[in-house]
């Protein structure tokens, strides 16, 4: 028996998921308590030690996502936004923390967190990492220096399997731009340019979103004006850094009050 923290990881076969999976095993200060994949995926009831091409590590993969929580402390949760919002309730009647890294969720999606943020605690970041919860503090900072003479930009590159664009990230830096001028991001947001478009409106918030190859993560928020730019930037070659931040949040919230934090709050920053 351990009084580690025992963390349970969904989504156990994808690009986050076996990031995750790795981490919480190299790790001196939690254990791997369960792994979840989808019902009818090839690696249910493997050895996910096994299913990853390495040595058993005697977690079996379950599509029983209940039964797996119930044993945890904490759910680290990489997939799919209808898959996140299943995972809340699952999690909540569990008593875990729910770390949520999931992209793509819609404003009803995310309100529809909030019974199980009444519950447990769940943390949500559209990107987990230190640097980038840094250029969000330092983004909201600049944005709130500068007036609108200096357009502000938001142009991200990911691999060519990302589903959703602007990514998590970008909308988070979006967020901090808008914040920081005092403005809401949903009245200045411009998303899609695409043939006679007008002149770039004053204000506004644009997104720009690259898609191609291996990209990890790269973020770029661009103040641009008369004579001079500003430009802060993100560049990730390593989701491990997205999976420490998910694990220091597991961590961190063990023994906290139920709610809706982010990363930083979990990082201080
Ligand atoms: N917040 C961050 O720091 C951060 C970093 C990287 C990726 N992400 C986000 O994490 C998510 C996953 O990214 P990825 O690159 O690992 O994708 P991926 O497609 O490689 O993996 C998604 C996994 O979720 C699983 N899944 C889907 N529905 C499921 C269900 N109902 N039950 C159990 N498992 C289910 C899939 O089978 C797959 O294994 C995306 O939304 C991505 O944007 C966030
Ligand atoms: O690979 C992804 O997908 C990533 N998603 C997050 C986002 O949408 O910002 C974080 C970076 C990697």
């Amino acid at each position: 028996m351990t009084d580690k923290p025992g963390i349970v990881i969904t989504g156990a076969s994808g690009r986050m998921g076996q990031m995750l999976i790795k981490t919480v095993l190299d790790s001196d200060t939690a254990r791997l308590a369960g792994v979840v994949e989808r019902t009818g995926h090839d690696w249910v009831g493997q050895d996910i030690g096994i299913a990853m091409g390495g040595p058993a590590q005697g977690v079996i993969v379950t599509d029983d996502a209940l039964a797996a929580f119930s044993t945890a402390q904490a759910v680290i949760d990489f997939t799919a936004p209808e898959a996140t919002l299943a995972f809340s309730k699952l999690a909540a009647e569990a008593g875990c923390v729910h770390v949520i890294g999931t992209t793509g969720m819609s404003e009803t999606q995310i309100a529809d967190l909030d019974p199980a943020a009444s519950q447990t605690v769940i943390v949500r970041a559209g990107n987990m990492s230190l640097g980038v919860n840094l250029l969000v503090q330092l983004t909201r900072k600049v944005a709130a220096a500068l007036d609108e003479d200096f357009d502000i930009e938001v142009i991200e590159a990911h691999h060519h399997h990302k589903v959703d664009a602007p990514s998590g990230t970008a909308l988070m830096l979006g967020e901090a731009a808008a914040e920081g001028r005092g403005v809401s991001l949903s009245e200045v947001s411009d998303r899609g340019r695409d043939g006679i478009t007008g002149a770039r409106k004053k204000g506004d918030i644009g997104f720009t979103a690259i898609r191609g190859g291996d990209i990890v993560g790269e973020h770029d928020v661009l103040f641009a004006a008369k004579g001079e730019r500003i430009v802060l930037r993100h560049m990730a070659t390593d989701r491990a850094i997205f999976a420490r931040g998910a694990l220091k949040a597991a961590l961190w919230g063990q023994g906290k009050p139920p709610g809706a934090y982010d990363m930083i709050d979990v990082l201080g920053l």
